[in-house]
Order: C-alpha cells, then sequence, then structure tokens
C-alpha cells in the first residue's frame, strides 16, 4: 500500500486558494441540469464525489461542457426533472452528496436506474430517505440489505403531499425532497421526526434554491413548506465558495505552528456553516480575522474546550487531531453521526489517535483528546476516509513525523491536498 511520510515542520504560513464546495458543487450540478437555462459554473471541485454526480447527469443526457482543468462548467438545463427512456445504472463512489439528492430527484423522474457505489456506500444507511419517498409513493427496491445502497428507481410523477422524515442521522435525506419539492405537481408538507442534525448544510440547499428563483419555508426546522408547480430558474453566472471543511486543516495548521495562513475563497458572509470551525479555533486560543474572500488565523496558545459539534460534523474532525496540540482536554459531543460517514469516524479517531500517544474516551456520541507530552511516530491507517488522512497530517506539526497510509483516498474532495500542505512548510 502506498504511503506518505511528513517529516516534522517547525513553520506553517502563507495563503491558499480553496478549491469548491463539494456540498455547493454537486448541489449547483444538479439544480442547474433541472433549471431553466444555462448555468455557467466557476470554482468547481474537481474531485471523485464531483466526477460521480456529473458522470450520473451525462448518462441522464444532460449536456455541459467541462473546461480541461475542470473547474469550469456550462450545464444546460432541462427545465423540469429527467426523462430518459432506458433502463440505467449509475455508480456513484461513496458521494453522499450524490447518492441522496439523486435518489429523491430519480424517484419523481421519468426513469429506470439502479443505484450502485464502493462498498461503504452500502454501509451508509438511506431507509430514512426511502421511508420518506415511500409516502409520496414513490418506487424505490432494496437491492442489497434494507436500508442501504444499491437501490433500484423506477422512478414516475410524484405528487408531493404530506411527508415525514427522520432527520437525526443525515441532513442529506432531507436536503434531497427540498430540492425535488418544488418541481412535483402538488404542494409539499415535510415534518421532521426527531432533531435535525447537521442543520447548516439545509441552510446551504435553501440558499442554493433561493438563487434558482424556489423559496421555502423553514418553520424552524421541524417543517418545511413548498409550493409544487415551481420550475428553477438558472441565475446565469455561479461562483463556487471555496470548501470551508477543506480550510479547516490549513486554519489549523495555523493556529498549531504558525505564522499565519489565509485561505481565500471563504469569508464571513460564506453560506457554508463550516467557517465556524474558525470559532472553534478562536475559543481554543488562535487568532482570527475574517474579511469578505478570506478568513486568515494566527498562532497562539492552544487550549482545549468542550463543545457541541453537531453544526459542523466534518471540519469537528480537524478538531480532535488540533486537539494534540492544546493545554487539556478537548471534547467533541454530539456527533453521533460520525459513525456512517466514510468510515466509523468516532471508532477510527479514537484508535489513530491513541497511535501518537493521545489518551482517547470514545463515547456513543462524543470523543474526549487528552495530549500525551510528547506525541510518537505513527503509521496512520485511514480507512478510506479523505478527513483521516488529512487531519492526521497535523501531527507533523510537531517534533515527529507521521506516516499516512494511502494518501491518495483525499481524492473524494481533495486531490492535491498533500502538495499543497507542504507547499506552507517551512
Ligand atoms: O449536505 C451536505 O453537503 C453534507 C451534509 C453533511 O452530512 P450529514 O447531513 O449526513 O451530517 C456532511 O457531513 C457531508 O459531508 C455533506
Ligand atoms: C461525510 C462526508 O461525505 P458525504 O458527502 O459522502 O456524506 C464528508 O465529506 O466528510
Amino acid at each position: 500500500m502506498k504511503t506518505l511520510t511528513l517529516n516534522p515542520i517547525s513553520k506553517m504560513n502563507g495563503e491558499v486558494h480553496l478549491p469548491g464546495s463539494k456540498s455547493i458543487s454537486n448541489r449547483v450540478l444538479l439544480l442547474a441540469a433541472l433549471a431553466e437555462g444555462t448555468t455557467h459554473i466557476t470554482n468547481l471541485l474537481d474531485s471523485d464525489d464531483i466526477k460521480h454526480m456529473l458522470n450520473a447527469l451525462t448518462a441522464l443526457g444532460i449536456s455541459y461542457t467541462l473546461s480541461v482543468c475542470r473547474t469550469k462548467c456550462q450545464v444546460q438545463g432541462i427545465g423540469g426533472l429527467f426523462n430518459h427512456p432506458h433502463a440505467l445504472t449509475m455508480f456513484l463512489g461513496n458521494a453522499g452528496t450524490a447518492m441522496r439528492p439523486l435518489t429523491a430527484a430519480l424517484a419523481a423522474s421519468n426513469v429506470d436506474v439502479t443505484l450502485t457505489g464502493e462498498p461503504r456506500m452500502y454501509e451508509r444507511p438511506i431507509g430514512h430517505l426511502v421511508d420518506a419517498l415511500n409516502q409520496w409513493q414513490a418506487d424505490i427496491r432494496y437491492l442489497g440489505n434494507a436500508d442501504f445502497p444499491p437501490l433500484q428507481i423506477k422512478g414516475k410523477a410524484l405528487s408531493g403531499g404530506k411527508m415525514q422524515i427522520d432527520g437525526s442521522i443525515s441532513s442529506q435525506f432531507l436536503t434531497a425532497v427540498l430540492m425535488v419539492a418544488p418541481l412535483l405537481d402538488g404542494d409539499s408538507e415535510i415534518d421532521i421526526i426527531g432533531e435535525l442534525v447537521s442543520k447548516p448544510y439545509i441552510d446551504i440547499t435553501l440558499a442554493l434554491m433561493q438563487r434558482f428563483g424556489v423559496s421555502v419555508q423553514n418553520h424552524d426546522y421541524k417543517r418545511f413548506s413548498i409550493r409544487g408547480k415551481q420550475v428553477y430558474r438558472s441565475p446565469g453566472q455561479w461562483l463556487v465558495e471555496g470548501d470551508a471543511s477543506s480550510a479547516s486543516y490549513f486554519l489549523a495548521a495555523a493556529a498549531i505552528k504558525g505564522g499565519s495562513i489565509k485561505v481565500t475563497g471563504i469569508g464571513k458572509h460564506a453560506v457554508q456553516g463550516d467557517i465556524h470551525f474558525a470559532d472553534a479555533l478562536e475559543a481554543m486560543g488562535a487568532k482570527v480575522e475574517w474579511g469578505d474572500d478570506y478568513i486568515m488565523v494566527t498562532r497562539n496558545e492552544l487550549n482545549g474546550i468542550d463543545r457541541d459539534y453537531n453544526a459542523i460534523p466534518d471540519a469537528a474532525m480537524t478538531i480532535a487531531t488540533t486537539a494534540l496540540f492544546a493545554k487539556g482536554p478537548t471534547v467533541i459531543r454530539n456527533v453521533y453521526n460520525w459513525r456512517v460517514k466514510e468510515t466509523d469516524r468516532l471508532a477510527a479517531m479514537a484508535t489513530e489517535l491513541r497511535k501518537v500517544g493521545a489518551e482517547v474516551e470514545e463515547g456513543h456520541d462524543y470523543i474526549k483528546v487528552t495530549p500525551p507530552a510528547t506525541l510518537k511516530h505513527a503509521s496512520i491507517a485511514t480507512y478510506n476516509d479523505h478527513r483521516m488522512a488529512m487531519c492526521f497530517s497535523l501531527v507533523a506539526l510537531s517534533d515527529t513525523a507521521v506516516t499516512i497510509e494511502d494518501p491518495d483516498c483525499t481524492a473524494k474532495t481533495f486531490p492535491n491536498y498533500f502538495s499543497l500542505f507542504s507547499q506552507l512548510a517551512g
């Protein structure tokens, strides 16, 4: 297996222009395909998750042109739901932002599609979404285990109406039904069962739908009302914000071993909740400066903090390895759904943090990290989880090297992460 050893780094400094947000890239591609008009997207993310969405759109007959660098894309919208005469099979890798929204959009389209993915995708639950769509009389079958992909979808016109959806495991299920609801014949009223997780991702969905001309009434994240028979209209140009989750590794690196690092492409007005990772770093002691199009972090003494990270589950992983450099313990709370992402992230994080010498308490939905006096060299297993690989690069900001197994797993969201990270070292 390929490994990458990062030698100890004494200082991190510089500026990074962030690749486009994964969450926004895949939403905009889908909305642009369903909209009337042409959407000219710039700063599109070029990574595996986005390739899966693009391949799905190709299979469905959507016309688009992609620039050579794959960060500019011009999408010709079809002004409504998909319509494809032949049965299709689509491989969606491990991209939640492709699998979940496409499941809802295809269930309401004139298509016959089998959705497949990587082995881990077959362990990531989708039952809450399928149960919800069944209340609208969708025809979706499990081809493997009940409640998990692969799925067979015989799409047909759905008329919307009342729906109850469980929001306690993933917000992506709600995102999926919100995006399709305006295109149905009838009005929809969606009630959330349980406490909705990862709420800021719903804000991203609603903000993007708004830019495509459709508004949703949000009753305190407990009920959503959407009129049917609407049309998405392309806003014309779309500049994708930088990826705030990807920014977290650089901002944490600055907090630990700056100097200062400035990330550009996101700023104080960004729509992604993960920009608030910078608030957590500030609460730990780092200095943070916010601009319209940048966030800059400067090193300071770091202290462990105890927080609820339900709103920012992806960036919260970066707090777990930043904790190795803080005084006192750090507690990351209310992240049960780490267990159903690229790997069981609570278990993986606990195992790998212990390898570098940390004392770790792994709870049902939290992790407590107490740093060691000195870090130990270790070979870090990454579980085909891009964020495990990126988080553990921070261990090199010590007097100890770190070896990252299968570093190429960052291709899911950030193929050139390690080269950008190394450029800031010195
Ligand atoms: O909607 C999105 O773009 C995402 C929502 C989050 O998932 P959950 O809602 O499952 O927590 C996040 O972890 C994922 O990386 C992207
Ligand atoms: C959970 C993640 O991905 P997905 O969009 O596949 O859910 C992630 O990127 O951390």
